[in-house]
């Protein structure tokens, strides 16, 4: 029998501000060594989960808790947070959250320091985790100088120099590249089966996740567990689609073809796979679906010209960039953990000034406007919610560029409501933010930017923390505005989004631009995918599995359905 290092019975959680719970009656056991992954929808209660497992609920966020929870056979309520904390070790949603040293290498450090290692066996497992996670390049570098992924591997780097009994994370991939997803993954998988730790994984990106094996996944919805199953029964049932998670794609496309997803086929893992008794059915399906051929007419309005930039004397973070956007396009820039993605939009914006070239928009050069000037024409929305959020309410939160501009109040609170409805938080209106979850608060800054209506948006990530349903609800208005002739600039690491939204990939590499072609190209080029650690879908193999001959003709069809099916959500 094994031991059960978590356990949850009849739980409930109210958190102070809330008056009703959110999280009610949770029956919960995690064994020891277990790897369990948790999905739901947006706002279900998952991160709250978490926090109760690490004692952040209800030791930091206050509120009223019912039933009992134990960790390690002790009852949470008797414990304190540093004691919790030597046997839970956690990568917040938001890593920024986390850091305690000054430079990388102090923060891995700060772990084992409390631990009574000696100095030199300290420098060999630092030296020796950053290099796991590619970060060794950067221990002397300050924490505030690394991009969103970066930082994003200080934190797993960090965690896993932890001698705990359980790793927590909370969604550990939202911004790593895919490569480096796919290897925080791997790691984790070793982690856990060499020293025997238990796992709970908190992820969006499930088909991410079941690259290596899971032995649990437990769906919140509204607060409750609604399943609780290995992968492979989940995969074959609907539970996943009722409540518009996304199932990994390969799974997604032979249902649409009509296959009876069994058990038996193994879905969890791409490479099991079984679709030989469905390949009639993938191949018909293929066949029956039309791609709709629309071609747009195109004039350049933002250019770039040979753009190059540095944070430090001597150090070239942007090197000779030049790329030209059209009127109402929908771009994707994509590239590897600190290849120069968000600094190009900071240059952009004017957050910073390139050290040569120009920058031109609508035949104008605005090299040297001021951040104020670009803002009118250019929206940004950062990658961190937090690094853009000034205010207390949400309402407030949105309206703020427009109170800024002096825009009438009762024009102010049409535009307002109006963009809360789209990003799906008009229900929440007059909240403060703090109440809200990761994934609701990116969308406070998107509503922020939105509602401001430029002529050119640039999304840093915008649908990193986004169940599918907002993901589609978000997207889909970037459509619309799109067609009415808003230029949208995306920087993303999710391959779908990419070969589903933007026709057109712009590809970044140690500050350098490798490619700028078609997105499904970018896809099927070796060399690319290798150099900006990107990835293929498993739409592609698929396909191979099922025979077919033109892949990437398969996943343009399995877009425009999928696309269909989920417009008829809305
Ligand atoms: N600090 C807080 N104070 C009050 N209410 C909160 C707080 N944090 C979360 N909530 C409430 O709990 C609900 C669940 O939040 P939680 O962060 O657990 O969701 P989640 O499933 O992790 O969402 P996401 O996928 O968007 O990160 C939110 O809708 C919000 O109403
Ligand atoms: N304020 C800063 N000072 C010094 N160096 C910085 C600063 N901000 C970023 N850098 C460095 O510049 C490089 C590019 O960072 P940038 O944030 O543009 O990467 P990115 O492509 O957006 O990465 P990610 O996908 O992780 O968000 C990185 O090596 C980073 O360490």
């Amino acid at each position: 029998m094994k031991k059960t290092v978590i356990e949850f019975t009849n739980y409930s959680f109210t958190y102070r501000s809330q008056a009703t719970p959110t999280l009610h009656g949770i029956n919960l056991k995690i064994y020891e060594g277990e790897k369990v992954l948790i999905v739901g929808p947006s706002g279900s209660g998952k991160s709250t989960i978490g926090h109760c497992i690490n004692g952040l609920v209800p030791f930091s966020y206050k509120g009223n808790v019912m039933g009992s929870l134990t960790i390690m056979g002790k009852e949470t309520k008797e414990m304190d947070i540093f004691s919790l904390s030597k046997m839970v070790g956690t990568v917040l949603q938001d890593p920024d959250g986390q850091f305690i040293g000054l430079s990388v290498g102090e923060d891995i450090a700060f772990s084992l320091e409390n631990d009574n290692t000696t100095h030199k066996q300290m420098l060999e497992t630092v030296n020796e985790v950053s290099k796991m996670v590619g970060m060794e390049g950067y221990l002397q570098s300050s924490i505030h100088e690394l991009s969103g992924g970066q930082k994003q591997r200080v934190s797993l780097a960090g965690v896993m120099v932890d001698k705990v009994d359980i790793l927590l994370f909370d969604e550990p991939l939202a911004n790593l590249d895919p490569a480096t997803g796919k290897h925080a993954i791997d790691l984790i998988d070793r982690i856990q089966q060499e020293t025997n730790t238990t796992v709970v994984i908190i992820e969006h990106r499930l088909e991410d996740v079941l690259y290596r094996h899971v032995d649990r996944i437990i769906v919140v919805d509204e607060g409750q567990i609604v399943a609780d199953m290995k992968p492979d029964e989940l995969l074959s049932k609907s539970i996943l689609d009722e409540r518009q998670i996304r199932e990994p794609l390969y799974v997604k496309a032979a249902k649409y073809a009509g296959c009876r997803i069994t058990e038996e086929m193994k879905p969890a893992l791409l490479e099991t796979f079984d679709v030989s008794e469905c390949k009639k059915q993938i191949n018909e399906w293929y066949e029956k679906v039309t791609i709709p051929h629309a071609k747009q007419e195109y004039q350049p309005l933002l250019e770039l010209h040979n753009i190059s930039f540095g944070y430090q004397q001597g150090v070239e973070t942007i090197r000779n960039v030049s790329f030209s956007i059209h009127k109402g396009e929908m771009v994707s820039i994509v590239g590897k953990n600190g290849a120069g993605k968000s600094t190009l939009t900071k240059l952009i914006c004017g957050f910073e000034k390139p050290s040569s070239g120009k920058i031109m928009f609508a035949g104008k050069d605005i090299t040297d406007d001021t951040i104020k000037e670009r803002s009118l024409r250019i929206g940004m929305v950062m990658q961190n919610p937090n690094h853009m959020i000034s205010k207390h309410m949400i309402y407030d939160e949105v309206a703020l560029g427009l109170v800024n501009r002096g825009v009438p109040e009762e024009e102010i609170k049409e535009r307002v409501e109006k963009t809360l409805k789209v990003c799906g938080l008009y229900p929440f209106r007059n909240w403060p933010i703090s109440a809200l979850s990761f994934g609701q608060k990116k969308r406070v800054t998107i509503a922020s930017i939105l509602v401001l209506e430029p002529e050119v948006i640039i999304l840093d990530e915008p649908t990193a923390g986004q169940d599918l349903r907002h993901y589609t609800e978000i997207m889909e208005f970037l459509v619309e505005l799109q067609y009415q002739g808003v230029t949208i600039i995306l920087i993303t690491h999710d391959m779908h989004l990419m070969l589903e939204y933007t026709p057109r990939a712009i590809v970044i590499a140690g500050g350098e631009k490798i490619a700028d072609q078609s997105a499904a190209s970018v896809l099927t080029d070796y060399e690319i995918i290798q150099k900006a650690n990107l990835k293929e879908t498993s739409l592609f193999e698929l396909a191979k599995k099922a025979g077919i001959t033109e892949p990437i003709d398969f996943i343009e069809r399995f877009i425009v359905y999928d696309k269909e099916v989920r417009q008829t959500w809305q």
